[in-house]
């Protein structure tokens, strides 16, 4: 649904993006992820149409950005990563004006406004005035503006930055819902847990290159990320430790204090039979877990922290 091939940005002499390539596939929720000033938020507004690339190519839905910016605006919903400042404006004007600008007719823009008022829980505010609005609501807000156009796609540029665990929890279920109604969602975050639960694509960015782009679960595979077995014991940890050496589905096990670790090589049933054979030892074990890895992981495995 997005394609982004050997796309290049100079800021003057500064290249911001260095061929940057990656896809997103159509119904994704792919986490566009990097440390401040990786290159995302210009990345996002090439594809907005809001800028234009020194070099490379890009797609919204097979549509070339820079040949066809007013149809690639149909397509998509761009969401900034600042919020303007509306004086006197109320939650319903506001919406309005987004739809007008659309050229939405009026019986229709009524009919759309309340509608997404409903899905991001503002339609009691809707007399409200947007410069009242909390945080948290005028990110929806902004959300709405989105999609008063029924965009196929969203370009969400840091929509969670700044809220409380809260909001930022609704913003996530916002998004799943969009999901399953058939948008394809681009969201740029430096904070990974943020986007590590929701998203089914992920590309890390830093210093304007793509680190690694993909499924998540592809992703994970190709970095060999194993799972973990943790143990933890009463007592009598060296003994516990010498018998899951021995289980040939474990790889090499530490031990600190109580606690023991090792990676796990096999299935779920090497999980059970690691816990079996260690009671039939009559190993007081008090806690047994694995550990999985998540998109944190593969953050810090895949980029250098490198500063430009
Ligand atoms: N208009 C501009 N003129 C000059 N340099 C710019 C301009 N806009 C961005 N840059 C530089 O380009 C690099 C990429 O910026 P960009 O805003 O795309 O990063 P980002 O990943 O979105 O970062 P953040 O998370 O901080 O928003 C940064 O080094 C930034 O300083």
């Amino acid at each position: 649904m997005l394609k982004v091939e050997n796309l290049r940005k100079n800021y003057g002499k500064f290249q911001a993006l260095k061929d940057l390539t990656f896809s997103v596939s159509e119904g994704s929720i792919y986490g566009f992820v990097g440390p401040n000033g990786a290159g995302k938020s210009t990345t996002i507004k090439i594809l907005a149409t809001l800028l234009q690339p020194t070099a490379g190519e890009a797609y919204v839905a097979g549509v070339n950005v820079v040949t066809y910016p007013e149809r690639v605006r149909e397509l998509i919903g761009y969401m900034p990563d600042f919020f303007g400042v509306y004086d006197d404006l109320k939650v319903s004007e506001y919406l309005d004006f987004y739809a007008a600008s659309y050229g939405i007719g009026r019986a229709k823009r009524r009919k759309i406004c309340d509608d997404l008022l409903e899905l991001v829980e503002l339609s009691h505010k809707r007399e409200a005035y947007v410069n009242s609005l909390s945080r948290g609501m005028k990110q929806r807000l902004c959300l709405a503006r989105c999609l008063v156009h029924d965009p196929q796609v969203l370009l969400l540029d840091e929509p969670a930055s700044g809220l409380d665990p809260r909001a930022r929890l609704e913003m996530r279920e916002l998004l799943k819902e969009l999901q399953k109604m058939g948008k394809t969602i681009l969201i740029s975050s430096h904070i990974l847990p943020e986007l590590a639960e929701m998203c089914t694509e992920v590309g890390i960015i830093e210093g304007g290159r793509m680190v690694i782009s993909g499924r998540v679960d592809t992703i994970m595979q190709q970095l060999q990320f194993s799972r973990v077995v943790k143990v933890t014991v009463l007592d009598r940890a060296e003994e516990a430790a010498a018998l899951m050496e021995a289980m040939d589905w474990l790889g090499e096990v530490a031990v600190e204090g109580n606690v023991l670790q090792a990676r796990l090589l096999g299935g779920p049933e090497h999980l059970r039979d690691t816990l079996r054979e260690l009671v039939k030892k009559d190993i007081p074990v008090i806690s047994f877990h694995e550990n999985s890895h998540n998109l944190e992981d593969i953050f810090l495995q895949v980029t250098e922290g490198v500063e430009e």
